[in-house]
């Protein structure tokens, strides 16, 4: 199924624009899953299993596991929701970026190597370093373009001419040249309203991966009325460690459902 379309379907029966993401930190895992060669496996599963009816995609970030040499734990995790969690999206968070041979061996990596729904890529390099992507028409290809870290402001807010912002032309191309095959999507900082204001307002409807709540600190009161569309939908709003951490024991799946539920009724609360 394309992408976009099953993101659609899980914003309705899930009822939710939760995103959890799934940045595994061994440091942080509960004692009965310390030095256990899968624990990257079985506490993400826990995660997942606990919370995928709450959510409207899932986004693990591939250096968590590359880290501690856990790709196949990856490609399990990703084997896993698509078997138990049918319904629910996959975005790999990778931030690809390089040339458009290199970028076509990332693309398989992505698509068939992990069978993810949907990347995240670097649109610095331009249009052709995102082709390979874009041509996986049934995959979603999702741009970075107001990130939510302090330091995205070196580049992405310079004035690239006119009074535009880079983040703006980053928004402006991706939505009038690069979305042919409507799997576009666009991440944006719940730590910038403002400017998430200015990108729904350049590219209409389009989804966007929006991190920050949670541990950054971004409001999500202010994200909604930024980055909603009329429909009351458009977004994948990303919450990590939040949740992943959210309890030390045993039942630390049991307190991330708990956060998580608390994050999608808030998230609702403000639609
Ligand atoms: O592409 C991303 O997901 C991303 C973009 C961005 O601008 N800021 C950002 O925090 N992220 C990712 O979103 C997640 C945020 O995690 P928490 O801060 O723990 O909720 C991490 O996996 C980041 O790598």
């Amino acid at each position: 199924m394309h992408f976009m379309t099953a993101l659609r379907a899980a914003w309705q029966s899930r009822n939710s624009l939760l995103c959890v993401g799934l940045d595994p930190y061994p440091a942080r895992f509960p004692a009965h899953l310390q030095g256990r060669p899968d624990a990257i496996l079985e506490f993400c599963k826990g995660i997942v299993d606990a919370t995928a009816d709450l959510v409207c995609c899932f986004k693990p970030q591939i250096a968590y596991f590359a880290a501690q040499r856990a790709e196949d734990q990856l490609e399990d995790l990703i084997a896993h929701i698509h078997e138990r969690h049918p319904d629910t999206p996959v975005i790999l968070d990778a931030k690809r970026g390089d040339i458009g041979s290199t970028a076509a061996q990332y693309a398989v990596e992505a698509f068939e190597r992990f069978r993810a729904d949907a990347i995240t890529v670097n649109p610095y390099m331009g249009r052709d370093s995102v082709e390979p992507y874009l041509e996986y028409a049934d995959k979603g290809v999702i741009l970075l373009c107001r990130t939510s870290n302090p330091g995205g402001s070196d580049l992405q807010f310079l004035d690239v001419g006119g009074g535009e912002r880079l983040y703006e032309r980053v928004a402006r191309l991706v939505a009038n040249d690069w979305n042919g095959s409507g799997n576009c999507g666009l991440v944006v900082g719940a730590t910038f309203p403002n400017e998430i204001a200015r990108v729904r307002h350049i590219v209409g409807d389009m989804p966007l991966l929006v991190p920050g709540i949670g541990a950054q600190g971004g409001d999500i009161a202010e994200t909604m009325q930024a980055g909603g569309t009329a429909a009351g939908t458009g977004l994948m709003i990303n919450s990590s460690r939040a949740i992943l951490f959210a309890g030390s024991g045993e039942d630390y799946a049991l307190a991330a459902r708990r956060v998580a539920l608390e994050t999608r009724d808030a998230i609702n609360a403000n639609r």
